[in-house]
């Protein structure tokens, strides 16, 4: 018998070990139905917007947490809110950047077994239980993903669009890689022992722009923001 579990997540995805909740699944999905429904009702009016990734190991002091911060003011300020975990490092130089332009600055934490804050850069604030509601809502309510250099949660959540990009699930929608020198490599080997194996389709790396460019970046998610209206509702 496995101990209780730390997390709701972990209750849910631990069925093959009896966790030992003391729930029933009746009590999961009305969990999940919940949080989909919550983050639905406090997302539906922040308008325009663009989900930002990246570490939350990166310090203040480095150079990318300045980058992450310009990147968004500048998306602030061509009229997007900015969506991010909520957590450190990255999440908060990018929520930070869109407060510091006057943006709609928004944070979707997770709940995990270590203990963890939202930034102080939030004007909306919601902590989810389960990543893959989270993940919904961060593709859900943007019109473009930015992702700033991290590790295995950024990753996570850039292949997740690339994929529904490629699926043809979402449209239009531009998945921002910032950073040559984080990025570059990556890029090359999908290339390579993807793309160039048939494991990928024809052009599907070039689904992914590298920019080091605030400015760039804000124009490129505008136009695709534009075809998105002009294309109709997804
Ligand atoms: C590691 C520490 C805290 C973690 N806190 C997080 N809070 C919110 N969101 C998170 C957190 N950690 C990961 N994420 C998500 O994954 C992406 C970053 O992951 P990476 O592995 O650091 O690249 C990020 O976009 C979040 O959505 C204590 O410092």
């Amino acid at each position: 018998m496995t101990p209780n579990p730390r997390t709701a997540d972990e209750d849910l995805l631990h069925c093959l070990h009896a966790v030992g909740s003391g729930d029933g699944d009746g009590e999961r999905v009305d969990r999940i139905r919940h949080e989909v429904a919550t983050g639905f009702a406090t997302l539906a009016s922040i308008g325009k917007a663009v989900s930002v990734f990246g570490s939350a190991r990166v310090a203040h002091d480095d150079p990318r947490y300045e980058l992450a911060r310009r990147v968004t003011a500048e998306l602030g300020r061509a009229g997007f809110a900015v969506i991010t975990g909520g957590g450190p490092g990255l999440m908060e130089a990018a929520n930070r950047g869109a407060r510091d332009v006057g943006a709609t600055s928004v944070g979707l934490g997770v709940e995990l077994p270590h203990e963890q804050h939202l930034n102080n850069h939030l004007d909306v604030a919601l902590t989810f239980r389960y990543f893959f509601a989270r993940k919904l809502m961060f593709v859900r309510y943007a019109s473009a993903f930015v992702v700033m250099p991290g590790g295995f949660g950024t990753l996570d959540e850039l292949f997740e669009a690339l994929t529904l990009v490629q699926t043809g699930k979402i449209h239009e929608f531009p998945v921002v890689l910032v950073g040559h020198h984080h990025w570059g490599g990556l890029v090359n080997w999908l290339g390579e022992a993807l793309e160039a194996n048939g494991f990928t389709g024809p052009g599907d790396t070039d689904l992914l722009v590298v920019s080091d460019e605030p400015e760039e970046i804000a124009a490129l998610v505008q136009r695709c923001h534009l075809r998105q209206i002009a294309r109709g509702p997804r």
